[in-house]
């Protein structure tokens, strides 16, 4: 594969927002003229390089080539380990593989990444002076990094964009905390953190097939906001959005995993679209209900975003966790003894899954489900979620796999909520 390298001149007014609310309209002359103010260049740093990571890459790694803000190098930082090519029996180190051959042979077979990535194992050197900081890795491995990251940027200019779907839990608070707010934290110094997120299974964006994403957040003025949002978009065939809910927005991206290992269930039950259908309804629902009760200002209109009914439809048919789930449920269905089968046995089979079927790549809904049910746990409020309980009760609980249809049926078909905590 060849990569089209686009010189820094030729922007393409044509790939600004899609509507004034959504993008800040296009901003060429105020691009154009922060070209010529080298203070104002961006040095990228994507934090991760798995499945995603590679993927965004590719976008990202175009867009910088051509865009007259970017420096042309993007680090990108790899976890290092070492891979073994069908050529030799010799193991080799994945960044060399990266920077050799301009491929992830492990995380994204068969894509070639544009030149001007650079893969790097050594995160300081990765994150050296960087003004756009791009998280995407899998959540529980972010805290180690980040004062190594927060040492290590730009002083100044350095902002983020989250690609991480996850949520923590905070026990003294009993609330749940974003990712990017996380981030934002630990990096200090006013650190702003958007995030992008939407329906993108890696694998389909790397192709170029045609998808939506939505950015989240504000990070400074609309010149800034268009400027990042041109980091991540390839139109016609990666349409990025800008709005402002960044809760919203990355609640979404983390709840739906949930509602994806749901989606397995109904799967591996042989059950069909309707009944699929029916659990995408009432997801929805209480996803849309976690963000109420827990988030301050959460938009309806962010649940019509592709970060919100778009990526929960396409997790729940071609995502990771949908995969890894139907395996779990077809284990079990065969399983005689399912009132024996402890939270053990189950994180257990949860992992035998994961590496067997996702050859090192990870599986986030089952991290996220546990802390949702903590949560909602410590706050008396598990029989406001029976789809989430559900699911939780089926992956670690032992609760036949079949009881799913309870989940989806305890609430009332219509049911809304708009009361709050
Ligand atoms: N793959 C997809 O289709 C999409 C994934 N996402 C999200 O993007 C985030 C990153 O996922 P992917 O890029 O798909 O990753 P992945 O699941 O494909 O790969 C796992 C990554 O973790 C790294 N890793 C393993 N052990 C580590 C350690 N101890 N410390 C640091 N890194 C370690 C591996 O090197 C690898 O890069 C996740 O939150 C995921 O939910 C979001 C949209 C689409
Ligand atoms: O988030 C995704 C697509 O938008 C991918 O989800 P999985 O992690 O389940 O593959």
């Amino acid at each position: 594969m060849v990569m089209n390298r686009v010189t820094k001149n030729q922007i393409d007014p044509q790939s600004s927002g899609r509507d004034s609310k959504a993008s800040g309209g296009g901003r060429l002359d105020q691009l154009t003229q922060s070209y010529n103010d080298k203070s104002e260049m961006e040095r990228i740093c994507i934090i991760g390089s798995g499945n995603w990571g590679s993927a965004i890459a590719t976008k990202i790694g175009r867009n910088a080539a051509k865009l007259p803000f970017c420096h042309d190098t993007v680090n990108m930082w790899v976890f290092e380990e070492e891979v073994t090519l069908p050529e030799s029996d010799k193991p080799v180190k994945l960044s060399e593989v990266i920077n050799s051959r301009h491929e992830n042979v492990k995380y994204l077979p068969g894509i070639t990444l544009p030149s001007n990535i650079r893969a790097v194992p050594d995160l300081k050197e990765a994150c050296q002076n960087a003004t756009l900081l791009v998280f995407v890795l899998p959540h529980q491995f972010l805290p180690n990094l980040l004062p190594i990251i927060r040492a290590n940027v730009h002083p100044t200019r350095c902002r983020g964009v989250s690609l991480i779907k996850g949520l923590d839990f905070d026990s003294k608070t009993k609330m749940p905390v974003l990712i990017s707010k996380t981030i934002e934290e630990a990096m200090g110094h006013g650190f702003v953190c958007g995030v992008l997120m939407g329906a993108n299974v890696a694998n389909e964006v790397a192709v170029g097939k045609m998808c939506e994403s939505t950015l989240a957040g504000n990070f400074g003025d609309d010149r800034i906001n268009e400027r990042i949002r041109q980091v991540f978009d390839e139109a016609p065939n990666f349409r990025v959005a800008r709005i402002d809910d960044v809760a919203g927005a990355e609640a979404c991206g983390a709840l739906k995993n949930i509602v994806a290992l749901g989606a397995g269930f109904v799967d591996a039950l042989g059950l069909g679209g309707n009944t699929k259908a029916a659990l995408l309804r009432v997801g929805l629902l209480e996803m849309s209900r976690f963000c109420q009760i827990f988030f301050e200002g959460v938009e309806q209109g962010t649940f019509l975003e592709s970060c919100g009914m778009a990526d929960l439809i396409t997790t729940c048919y071609g995502g990771r966790n949908r995969k890894c789930a139907e395996e779990f449920a077809k284990v079990r269905l065969q399983d005689n003894a399912a009132e024996d089968f402890s939270i053990e046995r189950c994180c257990e089979l949860w992992a035998k899954i994961e590496s067997e079927v996702l050859n090192g790549q990870k599986l986030q809904g089952t991290i996220t489900l546990k802390e949702v049910h903590m949560l909602l746990k410590s706050r008396n409020l598990l029989a406001m979620f029976p789809l989430f309980c559900s699911i939780h009760d089926i992956s670690f609980g032992g609760r036949g796999i079949i009881s799913i249809l309870d989940g989806i049926s305890a609430l009332s078909v219509g049911n809304r909520f708009t009361s709050k905590l």
